[in-house]
């Protein structure tokens, strides 16, 4: 299973190359040949061998181009017919005499031909796509645009040719997952020295296809820019009982969720917490004979707990449930307790809290939190800066910030960043958030402590609960349709299979 992704910032990527190269390390070279072996297992796996193969090269003025070409030169000399589009007024020098040398061809796209040079992309192979890499500023422009804009329409399901990006998808924003403009979608990132944030950040990370990494020896020291967390780390963070625990030193959840009127979200959220693995679940508010119905082992009724998920199914107008999340508020500035924010009890959420307080908005709740705290924002625009609109929460609020969405965006204290795409499309529906919210605070509760000493243990704790929530939905139906409760009976056998595959057991 795959352990924690780790992602740097350009500046960061360039700071660890600096030394090794000069010290005369032949980064590019071991760039391209590590590019060039990716590609040729591709082209094996698809279609036998690597001679007689159709690759493309589309070369920008820079070294990503450099890297791209030199790739191209290793495949001409392995039998393949390479062509490289140079898209700039210049290109790299030694990649293109190196192709040349190898028997590829070079040639510049032609900017009145744009469909031709399209077609000739189409029909290939593979293609690279070093256009542009971590130099990058702004999205691609000019006759590459339109290329890329043409190969897209023709390629809606992402069929064949192969895209293999080279470090990057050239025009992503390479620190921060934004997509200025047409992209080039990729199958597969070959990313150099360490991968970058765009890689994992939404909606960039949705060009990059599968990501791997080539270790360049880089001294890529301290705590990384974004972390995306594997199935691995989920063992390491999961709250498992000792052999001395009893529930109440496992954690009590409360719940305040739901109304009479609307109790689905009140049985979700309890669920959530309850199959999450949890000493107690106590539920506060008006749907408890629903909720009783579904979950028998829940406490209903108030009392002391560790951590509380707020606001799943609390209307504005209910106004006994709305003072019961003000209450549970006091717990959480005066006690200590953790907290759960979600949905409805967004807008009561005191004006600074701790990173021990997780809100869980999606784009539209994120972009009516930050209206409270005057900061105009639309939802499409949350949508298009994820990361940056999440930070911005977090530094109003001072709380830990999951934000839902295809790939969930968390920002916590000292930091910490995290981008998980653990849950296919189908998860998106109804009730899913408060199930999310459920997992969630079992383990705050289970580690609240832990949470009041290392307040970033909260982001990594909110990353592993929509990892485990994704991987949940993938488990309840695989490839298909599925409903918000199906998600929370297939946590406690997804949370088994993530132990066990780490040896982690319950003593
Ligand atoms: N420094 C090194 O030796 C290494 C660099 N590597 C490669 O080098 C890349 C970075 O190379 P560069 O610094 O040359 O940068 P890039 O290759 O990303 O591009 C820089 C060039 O593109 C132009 N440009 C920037 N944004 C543009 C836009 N929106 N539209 C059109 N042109 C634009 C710039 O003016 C510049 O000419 C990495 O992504 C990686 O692929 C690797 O070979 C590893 C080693
Ligand atoms: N395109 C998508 N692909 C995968 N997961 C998604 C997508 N869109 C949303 N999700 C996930 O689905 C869940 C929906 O939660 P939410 O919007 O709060 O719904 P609700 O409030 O009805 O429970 C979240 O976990 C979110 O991350
Ligand atoms: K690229």
């Amino acid at each position: 299973m795959r352990p924690v992704l780790l992602t740097w910032n350009a500046a960061r990527v360039r700071a660890a190359e600096e030394p090794l190269l000069a010290a005369g390390a032949p980064l590019m070279a071991h760039a391209a040949f590590a590019l060039h072996v990716a590609v040729a297992r591709e082209l094996r796996a698809r279609r036998g061998r690597v001679a007689g193969a159709v690759v493309v090269v589309l070369a920008g003025a820079g070294n990503n181009g450099g890297d791209a070409l030199h790739a191209g030169a290793l495949l001409a000399r392995r039998g393949a017919r390479v062509l490289a589009l140079t898209t700039a007024q210049r290109w790299h020098d030694e990649g293109a005499a190196a192709l040349l040398a190898a028997g590829g061809r070079l040639r510049a796209l032609v900017p009145d031909a744009v469909d031709d040079d399209a077609a000739q992309v189409l029909a290939a192979d593979v293609v690279l796509d070093g256009v542009l890499g971590i130099g990058a500023r702004g999205g691609l422009r000019g006759p590459v645009a339109r290329l890329v804009e043409a190969v897209a329409a023709a390629r809606p399901d992402g069929d064949s040719p192969l895209v293999v990006a080279v470090d990057v998808p050239s025009g992503i924003g390479v620190d921060d997952g934004t997509r200025a403009g047409t992209v080039l979608d990729a199958d597969l990132t070959v990313t150099f020295g360490g991968a970058k944030p765009g890689l994992v950040l939404p909606p960039a990370a949705w060009a990059a296809g599968r990501v791997e990494v080539v270790d360049l020896g880089l001294a890529l020291a301290g705590p990384a820019d974004v972390a995306s967390l594997g199935p691995d780390d989920v063992a390491a963070l999961w709250p498992v009982p000792e052999r001395a625990a009893h529930k109440y030193a496992r954690g009590v959840v409360g719940v305040v969720a739901g109304t009479r009127t609307y109790p689905g979200a009140a049985v979700l959220a309890s669920s959530g917490a309850a199959l999450a693995g949890v000493g107690m679940v106590r539920y506060v508010g008006d749907a408890g004979d629903a909720v009783l119905a579904a979950r028998p082992e829940v406490v209903v009724g108030p009392g002391r707990v560790q951590a509380w998920v707020l606001g799943p199914g609390v209307s504005p107008d209910d106004a006994a449930q709305r003072r019961r999340v003000q209450r549970a508020f006091d717990g959480v500035l005066h006690r200590g307790e953790a907290a759960v924010v979600d949905a409805g009890a967004l807008d009561l959420l005191p004006e600074r809290v701790g990173p021990h307080v997780v809100l869980t908005p999606h784009a539209g709740e994120l972009a009516r939190l930050l209206a409270q705290h005057g900061v105009d924002v639309e939802r499409t625009a949350v949508e298009a800066e994820p990361l940056r609109w999440a930070r911005e929460a977090h530094d109003r609020t001072g709380a830990t910030v999951l934000l839902k969405g295809g790939t969930t965006v968390v920002v916590g204290a000292h930091g910490a960043v995290y981008a998980q795409s653990d849950g296919p499309t189908w998860l998106a529906t109804a009730g899913a958030g408060d199930v999310l919210a459920g997992v969630l605070g079992a383990l705050l509760a289970a580690r609240v402590d832990d949470v009041h000493e290392d307040p970033s243990l909260a982001a990594a704790l909110a990353a592993a609960a929509a990892l485990v929530h994704g991987r949940a939905a993938h488990r309840a139906v695989p490839d298909g349709p599925i409903v918000a409760l199906a998600v929370a009976h297939a946590v406690p056998a997804t949370v088994a299979e993530l132990l066990r595959a780490t040896g982690t057991l319950a003593r």
